[in-house]
């Protein structure tokens, strides 16, 4: 059983039940989003996981070729791509995870709303590196399984969080890369402040990504402050791509 789920969250849940299996052998190896994210660190820049999304509920919408963006997001420097692969209420596409899986040597992370086995199947025949799961949508061994089943592909997902209840959820399911969403997903409203309180709860060595409504440099270095080690980084990206080069 899935978590009590309202409003779109339960329709997008529904239709990720619905989504087909995928007939397609992996052929690439898988690149470990958390090793290019310390090499990153390391490097002292910014660690930017750059997102492909040509729309969301929240009203954004950006027509943009995935392979081009891409490739300028590998060259100028993101330690990962997202690519959203929702179809109903995100545009997105299993043929995007494969074209932009296929076109860089950085890793890749399947957005979606993941609740099966299937979904996880597909993201690693496709060539994705990691996937997202959202704890608001699992229940507590849901999420430990598909953390599990993630693992035996070797894909070790980014298990996203809104406050510090799924944050206990996330650490005792034992996720090794937690991403705190700004983005209410009831109501798309983006609070950094929530992120920068979540955010020092967590515990250093896990990997902490700071997600959504991230637009300048400011609030990346702020957001550090509070432990954040990357960014994910949609809107402002698709609209602007050149703008990762003072991002990073
Ligand atoms: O992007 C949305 O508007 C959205 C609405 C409801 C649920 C999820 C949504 N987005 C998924 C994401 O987590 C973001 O695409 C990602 O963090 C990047 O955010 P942004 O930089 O604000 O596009």
């Amino acid at each position: 059983m899935v978590r009590f789920l309202t409003g779109w969250l339960k329709d997008v849940v529904n239709n990720a039940y619905s989504r087909p299996y995928v007939h397609k052998i992996r052929d690439k190896p898988v690149f470990s989003l958390i090793d290019a994210i310390r090499k990153v660190k390391e490097e002292n820049k910014n660690p930017i996981i750059a997102e492909y999304k040509r729309a969301s509920p929240s009203g954004f919408s950006a027509d943009r070729d995935p392979i081009e963006y891409a490739k300028e997001m590998e060259r100028s420097g993101a330690v990962g791509i997202s690519v959203l692969t929702e179809d109903k209420f995100f545009s997105g596409s299993y043929d995007y995870l494969f074209i932009i899986s296929h076109t860089v040597k950085i890793p890749v992370l399947m957005k979606d709303f993941v609740v099966t086995e299937r979904q996880i199947d597909n993201a690693y025949n496709l060539g994705a590196d990691s996937i997202l799961l959202i704890v608001r949508i699992l229940t507590e061994r849901e999420l430990e399984s598909l953390i599990l089943y993630a693992r035996s592909y070797r894909l070790e997902p980014l298990v996203e969080i809104f406050d510090e209840n799924e944050l206990e959820m996330a650490l005792n399911a034992g996720a090794k890369i937690i991403g705190v969403n700004s983005r209410d997903l009831l109501t798309f409203a983006i609070d950094q402040e929530r992120v920068k309180r979540v955010l020092r709860k967590i515990p250093s060595n896990v990997i902490r990504v700071a997600e959504s409504g991230i637009t300048s440099k400011e609030q990346i270095e702020e957001l550090k402050k509070y432990g954040a080690d990357a960014f994910l980084i949609g809107s402002s990206l698709m609209k602007e791509p050149s703008k990762i080069k003072e991002l990073i």
